[in-house]
């Protein structure tokens, strides 16, 4: 398995969300690139979240960034132009090891952060009532979907689409709940220093 690979950690954190999904794909709204119509359920798309006084550019921004504790990886995260490809260099060494009990809160928590500071994901998120929402990851390289996302099979899509169904969560119930440890965002001072 892995070092990357989060499965193991839904599995025994998050049983809940451990489960491979089909959806009907004539039913779906697709996450695929931010420049296209639904893009704004995109982790990278420009929403910058303000946290403590500190702009953090997108919820994918936040949510890497909150895998670190040490000031050298959180200020190289921060940094980037692209903070996932970034993060994957510093996880090996600098992931903080407690990582895989906090990483479905931290996701609801950066995507919470993302509803209440932008309306018009507020309101694109009720636009999409009715249909499923599914990160669409056929055109990456790797055979299965990983656990954000599902892939394209015939006229299903499949995987276990974990983005996807937080943020139907959050359409349901207008909120997302999550349970963070006490200094999962101590790393925001370190931007300050
Ligand atoms: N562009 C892109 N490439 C991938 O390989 C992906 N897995 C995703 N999905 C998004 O990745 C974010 C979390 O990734 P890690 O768990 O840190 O590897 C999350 O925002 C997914 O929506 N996107």
């Amino acid at each position: 398995m892995s070092f990357y690979s989060i499965a193991p950690f839904i599995q025994e954190y998050y049983p809940q969300y451990y489960s491979i999904e089909t959806y009907p794909a004539a039913q779906c709204i697709t996450i695929h690139k931010v420049a296209e119509e639904w893009g704004l359920f995109c982790n990278f798309a420009h929403t910058p979240i303000v946290l403590y006084g500190v702009t953090f550019k997108s919820a994918e921004q936040l949510f890497q960034l909150m895998k670190f504790k040490d000031k050298e990886a959180v200020r190289a995260v921060f940094q980037a132009r692209n903070p996932k490809m970034t993060a994957k260099k510093w996880e090996r060494t600098h992931r903080r090891p407690d990582w895989g009990c906090m990483i479905v809160d931290a996701m609801k928590f950066c995507i919470q952060q993302k509803y209440e500071q932008h309306e018009a994901f507020q309101v694109m998120l009720d636009k999409s009532e009715g249909k499923y929402i599914v990160e669409d990851q056929t055109s990456f390289p790797k055979k299965a979907p990983d656990t954000w996302g599902t892939k394209l099979c015939e006229d299903h899509y499949t995987g276990p689409n974990l983005l996807g169904r937080l943020l139907m969560e959050l359409r349901e119930y207008k909120r997302l709940d999550y349970h963070l440890p006490a200094n999962a965002l101590d790393f925001i001072q370190l931007l300050k220093k």
